[in-house]
């Protein structure tokens, strides 16, 4: 049996009928295995009836390459919604995935048809299509959209295999993070808001230097070759999705040190699409004007080399979008109320939520700059965005949604 079929077949078609054995999202392993050249399949073709939240859920993609701080952006996200995200209790402990209350978020690794000997064997890496099985992908993502629980591979980054299945409970807010979220088109279109996190090849860089070698002993040119031989594939299957993203978080090299190598401060870009539905982009003090801000004087405390905020119109990839830009870092963390207060449409829910939520995380990466600020906002964005539609279909615009 095909791979797709057999975990179609599995799929749990009980939005909400049932005789409830099962928790919401709780995680049931199988243990029927099926083989296939360069790769090894779990599943199982059981019936299950299991328990299912009413509200079908919101589908939010996050793509970027590897290393580029999608952990550290559902993090974040998961805050906002009020709760910690944790891997599914007593199930695979080498699981990809995060459970909150709100939220899921799986990691598209887990749709790998070829593990790491397979796709040695096929001279693929993990970014080609040929290694990803985007039929089940799609499957399973609609199923979820559709309120039905699925059954998701597992990929084991330990291991470089393919685990038994667990089993994924149709939750308020759906994330699927990784490689691939917008790179096949019917997977893009269940999507209610996709995010991509752009970071340029020498901060990438930096950060990869940072992690791989002070956390995971890695030398510097087998980091230097790792970057090199992905080089090809992300150009040609990633670095493309950027295009059909609603916001893009582009990462960049300070521009307020000349020729600075050290990729330690950022000028980071938060660029949204216009007319994209239940999303109002954010601005800087005149909405649809151009405008260049240097905060630091008597509010902002700002040592070398300062921090300069733009915003304007745009187009990007012949849309029409709005780009918000800070350059530079912050001193002190408690000061960038002042920065919040010249801040419109950033959907919080109180004043000073967006400093609050920065101050609560000040050891996540990047809270002291333009990264931790924009995925601190577009979290309130997939927030507003999310409240939104429950309210649409329970036929009670809010106010933002009829702006
Ligand atoms: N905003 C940031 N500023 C500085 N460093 C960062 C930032 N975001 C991430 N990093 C660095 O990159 C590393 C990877 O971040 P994170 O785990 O969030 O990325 P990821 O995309 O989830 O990675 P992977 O896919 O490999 O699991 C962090 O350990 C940190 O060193
Ligand atoms: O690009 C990646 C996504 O995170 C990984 O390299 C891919 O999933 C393969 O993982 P591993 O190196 O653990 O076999």
């Amino acid at each position: 049996m095909a791979i797709s079929s057999l975990h179609a077949t599995t799929s749990l078609h009980s939005p909400c009928t049932t005789n409830t054995s099962f928790r919401q999202n709780q995680v049931i392993f199988f243990t029927t295995r099926s083989n296939r050249r360069g790769s090894t399949r779990y599943g199982g073709a059981r019936t299950f009836q299991v328990s299912c939240s009413v509200d079908k859920p919101v589908v939010i993609g996050l793509a970027a390459d590897s290393g580029c701080g999608k952990s550290t952006f559902m993090r974040r996200l998961t805050s906002v919604f009020g709760g910690a995200a944790e891997p599914p209790k007593g199930g695979n402990p080498d699981s990809n995935t995060l459970i909150s209350d709100t939220t899921t978020v799986i990691c598209l690794d887990d749709y790998h048809s070829l593990d790491r000997t397979g796709r040695k064997e096929k001279g693929v890496t993990a970014l080609d299509p040929r290694a990803n099985d985007f039929d089940l992908m799609y499957e399973q993502v609609k199923a979820i959209k559709e309120g039905k629980a699925i059954e998701k591979p597992i990929y084991n980054h330990v291991t470089g295999l393919l685990d038994p299945p667990e089993l994924i409970q149709p939750p308020k807010i759906f994330v699927i993070e990784g490689l691939h979220p917008m790179f096949d088109e019917r997977v893009r279109d269940l999507l209610d808001f996709s995010i991509y996190l752009d970071i340029s090849d020498e901060v990438k860089f930096a950060w990869k230097i940072q992690r791989d070698m002070a956390e995971r002993g890695h030398s510097l040119e087998s980091i230097k070759a790792s970057i090199e031989a992905r080089k090809p594939d992300f150009d040609a299957f990633i670095d493309p999705q950027k295009q059909y993203a609603d916001a893009v978080i582009e990462v960049l090299p300070t521009q307020l040190i000349p020729d600075d190598n050290e990729g330690k401060v950022l000028r980071v870009k938060l660029i949204m699409k216009e007319g994209v539905k239940n999303f109002n982009p954010v601005y800087l003090f005149d909405e649809g004007s151009s405008i260049t801000w240097v905060p630091c004087g008597r509010k902002l405390t700002c040592s070398y080399p300062g921090i300069k905020f733009a915003y304007g119109p745009d187009t990007y990839f012949g849309h029409e979008v709005s780009v918000l830009e800070m350059d530079g870092q912050f001193d002190r963390l408690d000061e960038l109320i002042y920065v919040e207060s010249h801040l419109s449409n950033l959907s919080t829910k109180f004043y000073g939520e967006v400093t609050q939520q920065m101050l609560k995380h000040a050891d996540f990466p990047g809270s002291n700059n333009g990264t931790g600020l924009f995925q601190t906002i577009v979290g309130l964005k997939i927030r507003d965005l999310y409240e939104q539609i429950i309210a649409e279909r329970a036929g009670a615009p809010t106010e933002a949604a009829k702006v």
